[in-house]
C-alpha cells in the first residue's frame, strides 16, 4: 500500500470519496473508477456500524490487490486498524492525526481536512499526515455540515502556506466541468463523490476527470 507524500501524490490526481452508505455495489463502483484511472480511494460511511466498514474494507482490499491504489475510510480508526493497508480520513472534529499515525504506524496514508487556515498553527498534525484537503472549495449538496468554503482564492491561499512537500486535494462542488480550475489554483488532486457516484457510467465519468486533471497538471509544469 501506499504510504509517503511522494506516492501519495504520485496516486493523485482523482479521488474517489464514496457516497452513504456503503453496499456490494459500492465495492463495484471502486472497482469501476479504478479501471478508469483513480487511484486514491475513501470509504465513507457514516451510517453504517464499524463491523460493516469492516467488512467492506476487506472485501475491496481483497479486490484490490495487487494494485497500487491507496485507500482510506472516513473516520474510523477501528476499522482502519483491523484492516491491514488501510488508512484514515479525519477532520478538525475528529480524532487528532497524530493519535491515528500512532495507531497505524507509517506504512498507511493519513488525510486531514483543513477547514479554516488557521489549523496550519497545528505542527503536530501536519507532520502526522501524508496528505491535506481543502473541505470545502464549493457548498455541495453531499455534505451541508461544512464550514465556509474556500472557493479558489482560499485553495491558492492554503497552497502557499502549506509546506511544499505535503500534497492538497480539493473537495466539495468538484466535477467536470470546474476541476481543471482547482488544479490551477495549487491542488494535487480533485476527491469527488457526486461527479463518479451519481453517475450513470461511473468508469467513464472517472476515466474522463483523470484525463481533465492530468491535462491540467501537464499544463501547469
Ligand atoms: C478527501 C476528504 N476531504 C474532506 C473530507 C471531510 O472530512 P470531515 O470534515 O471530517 O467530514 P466528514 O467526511 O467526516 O463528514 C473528507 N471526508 N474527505
Ligand atoms: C465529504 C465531503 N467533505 C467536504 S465536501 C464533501 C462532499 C463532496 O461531495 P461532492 O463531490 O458530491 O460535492
Ligand atoms: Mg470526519
Amino acid at each position: 500500500m501506499i504510504t509517503t507524500h511522494e506516492q501519495v501524490r504520485s496516486n493523485l490526481g482523482v479521488y474517489l470519496v464514496t457516497a452513504e452508505p456503503s453496499t456490494d455495489r459500492t465495492v463495484e463502483l471502486i472497482m469501476a473508477a479504478v479501471a478508469g484511472g483513480v487511484r486514491v480511494v475513501q470509504l465513507r460511511d457514516k451510517i453504517n456500524s464499524t463491523d460493516h466498514r469492516i467488512r467492506m474494507l476487506r472485501q475491496i482490499v481483497h479486490r484490490l490487490a495487487g494494485s497500487a491504489v491507496t485507500l482510506v475510510v472516513n473516520d474510523d480508526l477501528d476499522a482502519a486498524a483491523a484492516v491491514p493497508g488501510v488508512g484514515i480520513h479525519v477532520g478538525p472534529d475528529d480524532l487528532h492525526p497524530a493519535v491515528a499515525r500512532s495507531r497505524l504506524g507509517v506504512d498507511v496514508c493519513i488525510g486531514w481536512s483543513i477547514h479554516d487556515l488557521d489549523q496550519l498553527r497545528d505542527d503536530q498534525a501536519l507532520a502526522a499526515v501524508d496528505y491535506v484537503a481543502a473541505s470545502p472549495v464549493w457548498p455541495t449538496p453531499t455534505k451541508i455540515d461544512t464550514s465556509t468554503p474556500f472557493g479558489l482564492q482560499g485553495v491558492r491561499r492554503l497552497r502557499d502556506r502549506l509546506p511544499a512537500e505535503l500534497p492538497l486535494v480539493g473537495i466539495g462542488g468538484i466535477d467536470l466541468g470546474n476541476a481543471a480550475e482547482v488544479i490551477g489554483a495549487g491542488a494535487d488532486g480533485v476527491a469527488v463523490v457526486s461527479a463518479i457516484c451519481a453517475a450513470d457510467d461511473p468508469r467513464r465519468a472517472a476515466q474522463d476527470l483523470v484525463a481533465e486533471v492530468d491535462q491540467s497538471k501537464e499544463g501547469r509544469s
